[in-house]
């Protein structure tokens, strides 16, 4: 079990600065995750946990310790990197050993170690098998129980399911969810997916090119985004970000009814999510000023592109309403739901 703190560290390659003046705290037991796009940093900061990388400039710490100058295998952290694949010609069981006999440990320990991580990822009527003979799903779940079996204080891992199909990755995240809080371990995060991370992290931290923008509980984020850059990250289809020039704002105004709403001052961005934008379609005598651009029913919801003026902008509605491309519709603000940045894309409140 462990903490992990990193105090303002940088680390650069020649001329790239990789990880800007970082600081952050990761709980004992925690779930976190660094969530960014490619080259933002993040599988530099688990080198640096790791010790793979050494910091130019500031602090990493394991459990109030500092490990700067510590080598990667005393730091006693459990890296699993982007291959979850198993051995082929090994049985479910030799493949989850392997890590122990591998590091000489005792047959006598591994026994228990084995059993206890077997019991935890439900797979002890499949060890006898090879690979070969097992599901996708199982197949995951022997390769997560092979990367847990070890017994350090923190895992980390690096996109560990992305190269899985759509379905598979759904089960495996909700398994790895499960066991790290069967498990009681620090688990650090890498992934590029919002989705995976809002819903597999205790915390996030959101990167942009080496620094971290905003860290909190995913609902957090989600609700009150410090920044035009996070709210854009976090939310599939992505938030409505209009800026607020006087051409677009008045046929936003027509459309939104924007007068209703407090605009802070300092504001020229308003940001607005597609589930808080209402869509009234089929109601006679209201006001119709917006165009619908494209309808894709997803099943449990619908994705509206709507033109306002200028402004196109993406709604979310539940169920599959009748609502045709190219008909005019109303658009409203459910709830007043809206965020306001300034020009520099920072948060600003009423
Ligand atoms: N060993 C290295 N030598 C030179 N530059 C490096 C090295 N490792 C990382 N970088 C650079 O540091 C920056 C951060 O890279 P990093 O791999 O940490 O990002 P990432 O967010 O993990 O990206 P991805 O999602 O693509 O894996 C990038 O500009 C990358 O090119």
């Amino acid at each position: 079990m462990a903490s992990i703190a990193f105090r303002n560290v940088t680390k650069r390659f020649g001329d790239t600065i990789a990880v800007n003046d970082v600081s952050f705290e990761i709980a004992d037991n925690e779930f976190f995750c660094l969530f960014g796009p490619p080259l933002s940093g993040k599988t530099t900061i688990l080198k640096l946990i790791l010790g793979l990388e050494r910091p130019d400039e500031g602090e990493v710490l394991i459990d109030g310790e500092p490990v700067n100058h510590v080598s990667p295998a005393r730091r006693n952290v459990a890296m699993v990197f982007q291959n979850l694949a198993l051995f082929p010609h090994m049985t479910a069981e030799e493949n989850v050993r392997f890590p122990l006999v591998e590091r000489k440990i005792s047959p006598d320990e591994i026994a228990p170690r084995v059993a206890d991580v077997v019991e935890k990822l439900h797979i002890g009527h499949i060890l006898h098998k090879s690979p070969a003979q097992l599901s996708g799903g199982e197949r995951q779940r022997v390769a997560i129980a092979r990367a847990l079996v070890r017994d350090p204080v923190a895992y980390l891992m690096d996109d560990p399911i992305s190269a899985l199909d759509a379905r598979l990755r759904e089960e495996t995240r909700v398994e790895l969810k499960r066991i790290q809080h069967e498990l009681g371990r620090t688990l650090v995060y890498v992934t590029h997916d919002q989705e995976e991370a809002m819903s597999v992290a205790d915390r996030i931290a959101v990167l942009e090119n080496g620094v971290i923008r905003q860290i909190g509980a995913p609902s957090d984020i989600y609700d009150n985004p410090r920044s035009a850059y996070v709210a854009g990250m976090l939310g599939a289809p992505a938030m409505n970000l209009i800026t607020l020039d006087p051409g677009r704002l008045s046929a936003l105004d027509g459309a939104l009814s924007l007068h209703a709403m407090t605009v802070p001052d300092g504001a020229s961005q308003i940001g607005i999510r597609p589930e808080d934008l209402a869509v009234d379609h089929d109601v006679d005598g209201v006001r119709k000023p917006v165009q619908v651009y494209e309808v894709e029913p997803l099943g449990g919801v619908t994705v509206v592109t709507l033109q306002a003026g200028e402004t196109s902008l993406r709604a979310m509605v539940r169920g599959q309403p009748k609502i045709e491309p190219s008909s005019q519709v109303a658009l409203a603000v459910a709830n007043g739901q809206a965020c306001f940045f300034d020009s520099e894309g920072q948060a600003v409140t009423a």
